[in-house]
């Protein structure tokens, strides 16, 4: 599973808005069709390599395009068959079955299959799950490679609805941009590799799939306070926090303080008595503060993260230390990155509505923070707008204290100053790149290992 680096995520409407704008600067919707059908061809040419292709088409310009790559896949000579649920309904579906001079046979229980399917059924037009006989007689044909055409038929294209498809795709072609689906769960794992064809639509999209920045690199004349000076406080289980400075360092804060541990997994790390917090919370050097990892709620978690809020500096907040900040977060002024997994969301945003980009984003406007809300599908949102949608991420992060690393990392970022968004994206591609390196057998210790 993998989807193109920092590609533009639509909605339906959204996706319809920007159709009818390239109409209106030139492109006609018919040219679009015809890309959009080219580029399923390419692929389903390379994917089939000689076997037979079977392209279903649904009525409207799903299927269109479904009847474009049919009709260019045989001028190029492949064994391709075109099998429709009915007959088409929009106007360019029907010019693109006018096209098509081969058969149509019907989807039914004497369909044959094929070992290539090209799924264009339904795209973002679908409006209700498919009907079960449907969605059976789909499921019954055996296919081995399935090409899904913009998402796979039957899926919410807006990620709301939990509506799955009949047919996983192992390619999904997404047409003018991402959308939602392609990167929500659960619609998301049933895409396969989304790669996104390039149509002519021009879309400025503020929420985006993840970008895969470089790892900030020291400039030649940096020092290690320039680099980013991290103060992680560290609570009842000042393992977590360990780890958080640890994943600091590695992630290339130039400087990292323990307070309240006796002992730091690496030798760099300044572990100091927690006594000294106040007085390094004063230290004008000290570029983020990181606290929530291994730290329960309670009277001293309240009173540490007023220190911190006190002091001004930006922040990381993690876990239990979400909820303590909210109410001053929600007054505003603040600079934060807030880090909480689902049940962690739940509690502090449970009126948050919508799929998880919705939600993230609500959860930044009403914090003005930035917001990762953690997952297999993790979302970064800003209360500006922005978003950055994680997946497929790396799923040997499912494991314990992989969150205190990810908060460690955003302390590095955060500290080196600048936008809290860049950072927090910064960190979650540091944390995923870092895990596929390793791949099986990580433990969260690997992820601040050499
Ligand atoms: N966005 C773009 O710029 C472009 C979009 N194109 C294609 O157009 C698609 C959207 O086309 P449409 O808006 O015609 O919509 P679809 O082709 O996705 O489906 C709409 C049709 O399905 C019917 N329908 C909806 N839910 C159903 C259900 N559960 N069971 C049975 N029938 C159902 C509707 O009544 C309608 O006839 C995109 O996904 C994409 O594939 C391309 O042609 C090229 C350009
Ligand atoms: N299946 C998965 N695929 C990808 N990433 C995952 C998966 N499960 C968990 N993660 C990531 O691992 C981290 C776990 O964080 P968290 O739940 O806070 O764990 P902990 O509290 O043990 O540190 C998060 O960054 C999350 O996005
Ligand atoms: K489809």
């Amino acid at each position: 599973m993998s989807v193109p680096a920092d590609a533009p995520i639509l909605t339906s409407s959204a996706m319809r808005d920007a159709e009818a704008a390239c109409a209106a600067s030139g492109t006609s919707l018919s040219e679009l069709m015809d890309r959009a059908g080219a580029a399923v061809a390419d692929i389903a040419w390379r994917m089939a390599a000689g076997a037979p292709v079977l392209i279903l088409c649904g009525p409207g310009n799903n299927g269109g395009d479904g009847y474009v790559a049919a009709r260019l896949l045989r001028e190029r000579g492949a064994n391709v068959r075109v099998a429709a649920l009915a007959p088409p309904t929009t106007d360019l579906a029907k010019a693109a079955r006018a096209k098509w001079a081969g058969a149509v046979e019907p989807i039914d229980e004497t369909l044959a299959p094929a070992p290539v399917a090209v799924d264009a059924l339904f795209g973002v037009g679908l409006t209700r799950p498919l009907a079960a006989e449907l969605a059976g007689r789909l499921r019954a044909l055996a296919v081995r490679r399935v090409i899904a055409v913009d998402v796979p038929s039957g899926v919410d294209a807006d990620g709301e609805h939990d509506w799955a498809p009949p047919l996983p795709a192992h390619v999904t072609v997404a047409l003018g941009a991402l959308k939602r689906a392609h990167v929500l769960l659960p619609a998301a794992q049933h895409c396969g590799r989304v790669l996104l064809a390039g149509i002519g639509i021009v879309c400025d999209a503020t929420i985006r799939t993840l970008p895969r920045p470089p790892a900030p690199l020291p400039g030649v004349t940096s020092h290690k306070f320039s680099r980013g000076m991290m103060l992680v406080r560290a609570g009842p289980m000042p393992g977590a926090a360990a780890l958080a400075a640890a994943a600091g360092l590695r992630a290339g804060a130039g400087y990292a303080v323990l307070s309240g541990a006796d002992t730091a997994p690496l030798s760099a790390i300044i572990a100091e008595d927690g006594d000294h917090y106040p007085a390094r919370l004063g230290d004008k050097r000290v570029g983020a503060v990181v606290i929530g990892p291994g730290y329960p709620a309670g009277m001293a978690l309240d009173r540490d993260v007023a220190s911190a809020i006190d002091s001004a500096r930006p922040l990381v907040l993690d876990a239990a230390a979400i909820d303590a900040a909210l109410p001053r977060l929600r007054g505003g002024g603040l600079t934060a990155i807030l880090t909480p997994h689902e049940g962690e969301f739940v509690r502090a945003f449970p009126g948050a509505e919508g799929g998880k980009i919705d939600r993230a984003l609500a959860a930044a406007a009403e914090t003005g923070s930035v917001v990762i809300y953690k997952g297999a599908d993790t979302v970064i949102a800003a209360p500006d707008g922005r978003v950055a949608a994680a997946w497929p991420g790396s799923p040997w992060l499912a494991t314990a204290g992989t969150g205190d690393v990810l908060a460690g990392a955003c302390g590095a970022m955060l500290s080196r100053g600048g936008d809290p968004f860049d950072a927090a994206v910064q960190a979650a591609a540091w944390h995923i790149a870092r895990a596929a390196h390793i791949g099986p057998g990580l433990v969260a210790d690997d992820l601040v290992g050499e």
